[in-house]
């Protein structure tokens, strides 16, 4: 009763005066939630848009939401009113498991987002930095192939060897060391990406506490944060206790992300400006883990699966890479820039299947008026890319996978075209974008390079399982199991 009376007040209060953009009928207390009552949200609020229009709005429990469907909408949010929209709905699993909001997705818009954003752009994820990471990141991929050769033409579980493989760099990279905990951080990160999605119910009655206990959601996130809490006090102390042996001259010891950010610890040393605090620190860790393993991990399986579902592209994206790497008999980083074509595959992959489809939800920082309709303070935002990215007004055959699109196009991932925006827009963008597609555009060399892949059990490519599990990344329901068969003796040396 209770919480019908709020949402009844509040409704009236806040919008009856107000030229709000349409949307679908609405019952009382939950308002649209049935509307979202799918496994495929990003595909149900695509077909609501066709119905009520590139900008719409839905009620999802006490939610004032507003959804974005069109590349002209996206722009007045991300570009002509991006400062507006700069900030981030809070939700319950960012307050408890990622420290209270401070990592850097979650971040409200302010000064001390900016102060991370800084650290991103000047230390984190430089071109130097990135390049400083190449070894990690070829010894690893050569290690999936070696691991790949031994099956022998039987079947592989490719979703889990890239995904193993993706977050072993990312480890390397940011905590200098494979992560002793790696397996249960990936399971647990895997838990968050879902939840993260952010159509909980106790995300869409915030000010029902009670619900957030009696769905068991709050005592689920309590647990998942004590666990990740321990893997990242881990990795941090064992980064102290390295930085003090080194000190007391028992090993050189090589920077990785964490030694960067504790650089910023209580405003040691020379950076006085940027003070992080233990907890700051570990909310960022966990971004770097989960927005950058998540993502390249989905994205390469995503490739991989279009390619087997279309020999042609599969074999002309080989041709490609074979021909650059021939000489060498392995793929090396340095040459990556020759590969035309399978930089316009990894486009196509992310066009067709963003690895987050509705990128992350923005809100309304104060009222605003866009074509002629209101936008409510306190608003959440949701852009549907992944609409946007097969919408036939910006695309030619926009199921088709075809990468050819992307060949002699200007349309790059800096969020300038918004017709194509997988990384965002904005001030908001992916920090980590050039990151990730070094990882997404090797790994894709390195499988392709070396091994021919066709399905098991006399499987036809048209009865591949394209099923999507919905988080805030979008993956493959079934893990995608393929046979490779070794293109040149491997590793001759
Ligand atoms: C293929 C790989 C990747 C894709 C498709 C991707 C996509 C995205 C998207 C769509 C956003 C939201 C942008 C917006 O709200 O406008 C985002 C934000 C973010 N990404 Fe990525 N990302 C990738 C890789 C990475 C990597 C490797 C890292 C770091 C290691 C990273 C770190 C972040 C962070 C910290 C944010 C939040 C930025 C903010 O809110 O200010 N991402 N990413």
């Amino acid at each position: 009763m209770i919480v019908a009376l709020k949402i009844g007040k509040g409704f009236k209060k806040n919008h009856s005066n107000q030229n709000i953009p349409p949307g679908p009928w609405k019952l009382p207390i939950i308002g649209n939630i049935p509307h979202l009552l799918t496994s495929t949200p990003h595909r149900k609020l695509r077909d609501l848009a066709r119905i009520y229009g590139p900008l719409m709005h839905l009620q999802l429990g006490e939610v004032f939401t507003i959804i974005v469907s069109s590349a002209e909408y996206a722009k007045e949010v991300m570009k002509t009113h991006d400062v507006i929209f700069a900030s981030r709905p809070l939700i319950l699993l960012s307050e408890i498991v990622i420290y209270n909001s401070t990592d850097i997705v979650f971040s409200p818009y302010g000064d001390y987002w900016r102060q991370l954003r800084k650290i991103c752009a000047l230390e984190l994820f430089t071109p130097k930095r990135i390049n400083s990471f190449q070894p990690i990141r070829e010894e690893v991929f050569t290690n999936l192939i070696k691991m790949i050769a031994l099956e022998k033409e039987s079947p592989v579980n490719l979703t889990e060897a890239i995904r193993s493989a993706i977050y072993t760099i990312i480890s390397r990279s940011a905590f200098g060391m494979k992560c002793k905990d790696q397996e249960e951080f990936i399971s647990l990160v895997k838990e968050v990406v879902v939840i993260a999605g952010g159509f909980d119910i106790g995300d869409l009655f915030p000010s029902a506490r009670w619900l957030q206990v009696l769905t068991g959601m709050r005592p689920k996130l309590e647990r998942l944060h004590r666990k990740i809490d321990r893997i990242h006090e881990n990795i941090i102390n064992e980064h102290k206790e390295l930085k003090s042996k080194a000190k007391e001259g028992q090993g050189g010891v090589k920077e990785d992300l964490v030694d960067v950010l504790l650089k910023f610890e209580d405003g040691n040393g020379n950076n006085q400006d940027i003070c992080l605090t233990k907890d700051n620190i570990k909310a960022i860790i966990h971004d770097i883990f989960g927005a950058g393993g998540e993502t390249s991990a989905t994205t390469i399986d995503w490739a991989m699966t279009e390619m087997v579902k279309d020999p042609r592209v599969m074999k002309k994206a080989q041709a490609e890479v074979r021909q650059v790497f021939n000489e060498k008999k392995s793929v090396d980083e340095i040459y990556i820039n020759e590969l035309k074509y399978l930089k316009s595959v990894v486009k196509e992959t992310l066009r067709i299947h963003p690895a987050a489809p509705l990128l992350l939800p923005r809100e309304c920082r104060h009222v605003c008026e866009i074509n002629g309709y209101d936008i409510p303070a306190k608003s959440k935002v949701i852009i549907n890319a992944w609409a946007i990215g097969r919408d036939p007004k910006y695309w030619t055959e926009p199921e088709r996978f075809y990468p050819e699109r992307f060949i002699d196009s200007s349309i790059d991932y800096k969020g300038n075209n918004f017709e194509y925006i997988p990384f965002g827009a904005g001030r908001r963008i992916c920090p980590g974008s050039t990151l990730g597609l070094v990882h997404v555009e090797l790994a894709l060399a390195f499988l392709l390079y070396h091994f021919d892949w066709k399905l098991p059990n006399g499987m036809k490519s048209e009865d591949l399982d394209m099923a999507e599990i919905f988080g805030v990344t979008v993956r493959r329901k079934q893990d995608l199991y393929l046979i490779p068969i070794a293109y040149s003796p491997l590793f001759v040396t």
